[in-house]
C-alpha cells in the first residue's frame, strides 16, 4: 500500500533562529514537510540539523520565527505538549531506557494512548517490522547492540501513533549494511503506514535514495531545496555530499563553486 502525500504541509518552520547563548546555529530557517512524505535535511558535522529538530519539538525556544504543527502555532508549547499532538523525536543516539524491558520501553511510547487494542495492535506492528524486538521483548533495553536500540527508539515513537516523526541522524555508528536495513524499513513504514518523518542526516547517499523532498544546510543556513530526485543530479550536491568528485578539478575552484551556492 502506497500511502499518497498531500500539498498541506504537516509542518511548517518560517524564518527561524535558534542560538546556544551568543551562538546561533540556525538562521532564516523556512521549511515545510507535507503530509505523507519523508522530508530531509542534509548537512555537515555542526550545520545545525539537531538544532532544527530541537526547535520543533521544544527542547529549544527560537529566538525568532514560528513552527506550526498540522495549522496550529506550536512555537511556544513545551516538548510534553508537542508530543501530545502526535509529534515525536528520535534523538540523536536513540536514548533508550536502559533499565526498562523492550516491551515495556515500547509500552513507554504509547503512555499517552487510551486505545489498548490499538496499542496491542501496534506492538504487532512494530514487531512485524523488526522481528528482533520480540525475541528481545522482555530483555532489557540496555542489552540491545545499537543497531537494535536504534530499531527500539524508531519503533518506541511509532507506537505513539504520531502524525510526525523527526529522525536525527539514524544511521549514527552504525555498519553501512545496518544503515541500509534500517533505512529500508523506515521507507515501508512511510509507505506502509504513510508516517510522515522529518530525517536529518551526515549519510546524504541514504538520506536522499530514502526521502521525496530535500533541503541542504550549511552553517545554519539552508542553501538550496528540491525533490531528491532533483538533488540527487545536481553537481554540487554529487561534488560535496555523494563524493562523486569531478576529474580535474582543482579544491580551490570546488570551494568556489561551494561559496557561489549562496
Ligand atoms: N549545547 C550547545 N552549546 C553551544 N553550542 C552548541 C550546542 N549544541 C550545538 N552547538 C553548536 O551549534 C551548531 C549546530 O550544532 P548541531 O548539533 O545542530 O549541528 P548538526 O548539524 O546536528 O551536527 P552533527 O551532525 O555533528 O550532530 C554547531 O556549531 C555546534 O557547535
Amino acid at each position: 500500500m502506497s500511502v499518497p502525500t498531500s500539498d498541506a504541509p504537516v509542518l511548517k518552520l518560517s524564518n527561524v533562529e535558534s542560538a546556544y547563548g551568543p551562538i546561533k546555529a540556525i538562521r532564516g530557517v523556512s521549511l515545510q514537510v507535507r503530509r505523507g512524505e519523508i522530508a530531509t535535511v542534509l548537512g555537515s558535522n555542526g550545520a545545525g540539523k539537531t538544532t532544527i529538530l530541537k526547535t520543533i519539538s521544544g527542547i529549544i525556544d527560537p529566538r525568532k520565527g514560528s513552527v506550526e504543527f498540522k495549522g496550529e502555532n506550536i512555537t511556544a508549547l513545551d516538548p510534553a505538549h508537542i508530543v501530545q499532538q502526535g509529534l515525536l523525536h528520535v534523538p540523536e543516539g536513540r536514548e533508550v531506557f536502559p533499565l526498562l524491558s523492550v516491551r515495556d520501553n515500547l509500552l513507554m511510547g504509547a503512555y499517552t494512548r487510551k486505545d489498548r487494542d490499538g496499542v496491542a495492535r501496534d506492538m504487532e506492528m512494530v514487531f512485524g517490522y523488526f522481528p528482533i524486538l520480540r525475541e528481545r521483548a522482555t530483555q532489557d533495553a540496555g542489552l540491545l547492540s545499537g543497531g537494535q536500540q536504534q530499531m527500539l527508539a524508531i519503533s518506541r515513537a511509532l507506537m505513539a501513533n504520531p502524525d510526525l516523526i523527526l529522525l536525527d541522524e539514524p544511521s549514527l555508528g552504525l555498519s553501512p549494511k545496518l544503515t541500509k536495513e534500517i533505512f529500508e524499513i523506515v521507507v515501508r513504514i512511510n509507505r506502509e503506514r504513510g508516517t510522515t518523518i522529518l530525517l536529518v542526516e551526515q549519510n546524504a547517499n541514504m538520506a536522499l535514495n530514502a526521502a521525496d523532498y530535500g533541503y541542504v544546510l550549511e552553517n545554519g543556513r539552508i542553501v538550496m531545496e528540491d525533490t531528491c530526485a532533483h538533488l540527487r543530479e545536481k553537481d554540487d550536491i554529487k561534488e560535496f555530499y555523494l563524493g562523486m568528485k569531478e576529474a580535474g578539478v582543482r579544491a580551490d575552484r570546488r570551494w568556489k563553486k561551494k561559496k557561489n551556492w549562496r
